[in-house]
């Protein structure tokens, strides 16, 4: 068995890319990836391809541009998850041996439906009642507000810190600063959640080169270890659901976190699921880093931006940094490379050893979530 290793990333800036195809996304990319690793492209032996709304053979479009032929490409949808599911399938792959050299690719274009909300899966019975994804979370926001007695304004604190941080991004949809007030002030998406507490559509690509250690070694690069790679989907139950406890989410950490012999208090940076303002508060208390109950206080304190105990989406996260679905957790890697190996700029964590993703897939009638995702990530450096 061998270890895991990400040696090269590359994304290209989120923003509203309507005239790009998915190719046409995927291919600044996949070749800046392939050039920070110091290989070409018909050094990678196989491609995993997150994406959820590319249609068929969204990877075998990009690969066919790459000028590389009858290499095995598979393609992941699982929503949100995807791209995350891709590296968790590279990480097995190089655990198993079957490859030393694999590409993973998250990408997706979201200005392809005109704007509105995301579309969901028709036969889901809580879609045909009207269920989008802004009021999913607006009722989590709901009951987060009456259960904790906070106020909409521990919401906003969440957007002005991604937008504080996603300022220093280039890669950022959105790069300028807002306040507390702005954030309240934009128009209602769904009660409690502003337009300023809900990530944005858009279009992305992202990918990273995952290795072995053999391969690693030959390169002699700077590399990350993949230290855990956990994948869940979520429980079914059709009776009550604790909101606040996205179930899926501590499962999911629990498990990376003992697969890796590494504590929620060892971890440096964060990127994690913040499709929503509330989503961020409920996961800090999934992942660990805060008590449940504390999540709200430990924001304002200043526990998760630079200086405090961790920093929390250092790239602007997905209300900042913008969520093309399928693309955010290769993206979320990218942005673990370049933090635990020095190469974040501006917005570079200090002395970062440790770092966590986390991304969620897909609103589904009686599960939390469809999918989950936690990687857990070491400098070698
Ligand atoms: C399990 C899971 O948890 C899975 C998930 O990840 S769920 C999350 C998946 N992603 C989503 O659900 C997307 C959420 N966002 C949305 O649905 C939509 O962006 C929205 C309903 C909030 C707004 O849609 P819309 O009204 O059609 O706005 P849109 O046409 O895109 O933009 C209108 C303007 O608002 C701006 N805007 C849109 N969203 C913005 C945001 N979040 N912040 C700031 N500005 C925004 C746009 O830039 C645009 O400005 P200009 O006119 O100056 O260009």
């Amino acid at each position: 068995m061998s270890e895991a290793f990400i040696v090269g990333a590359a994304m290209i800036p989120m923003a509203k890319h309507r005239e790009s195809s998915y190719s046409g996304l995927a291919l600044p990319a996949v070749l800046n990836a392939l050039a920070s690793a110091g290989l070409k492209p018909s050094d990678v032996q196989s491609v995993i391809c997150g994406h959820a709304f590319g249609g068929m053979l969204t990877g075998q479009r990009i690969v066919k541009e790459m000028g590389i032929s009858t290499v095995p490409v598979t393609n992941v949808d699982n929503a949100c998850s995807g791209g995350a599911t891709a590296l968790h399938q590279a990480w097995k792959d190089i655990q198993a041996g079957r490859h030393e050299i694999v590409l993973v690719i998250g990408v997706d274009k979201l200005t392809q439906f005109g704007g509105g909300t995301l579309p969901l899966v028709l036969e889901d019975p809580e879609v045909q009642q009207g269920m989008v994804m802004p009021a999913l979370y607006a009722m989590r926001a709901r009951r987060y507000l009456h259960e904790r007695g906070a106020k909409p304004s521990d919401l906003a604190e969440v957007s002005v810190k991604a937008r504080r941080h996603g300022a220093r991004n280039p890669y950022a949809q959105f790069r300028k600063e807002v306040t507390v007030d702005e954030v309240l002030a934009s128009r209602y998406i769904c009660e409690p959640l502003t337009l300023l507490q809900c990530c944005p559509t858009g279009d992305g690509a992202a990918a990273v080169l995952v290795v072995s250690d053999a391969v690693r070694k030959r390169l002699g690069l700077p590399a990350v270890r993949v230290a855990a790679s956990i994948l869940h989907s979520g429980s079914m139950t059709t009776g009550f659901r604790d909101m606040l406890r996205p179930e899926i989410t501590y499962h999911s950490a629990a498990d990376a976190y003992e697969a890796a012999g590494i504590g929620a208090a060892d971890v440096d940076v964060v990127e994690l699921h913040d499709a929503f303002t509330i989503a961020e508060l409920v996961y800090y208390e999934a992942l660990g880093l805060c008590k449940p109950g504390e999540s709200a206080d430990y924001l304002k304190a200043g526990k998760t931006t630079y200086g405090g105990d961790v920093v929390v989406n250092p790239s602007g996260g997905l209300l900042s940094k913008g969520h093309p679905v399928g693309c955010s957790g290769v993206a979320q890697a990218v942005e673990m490379y370049w933090q635990l190996t020095d190469q974040a700029g501006a917005r570079q964590v200090d002395k970062a050893r440790i770092g966590l993703s986390h991304v969620t897939g897909g609103g589904i009638a009686g599960l939390d979530h469809g999918a989950c995702t936690v990687h857990l990530f070491e400098s070698t450096v």
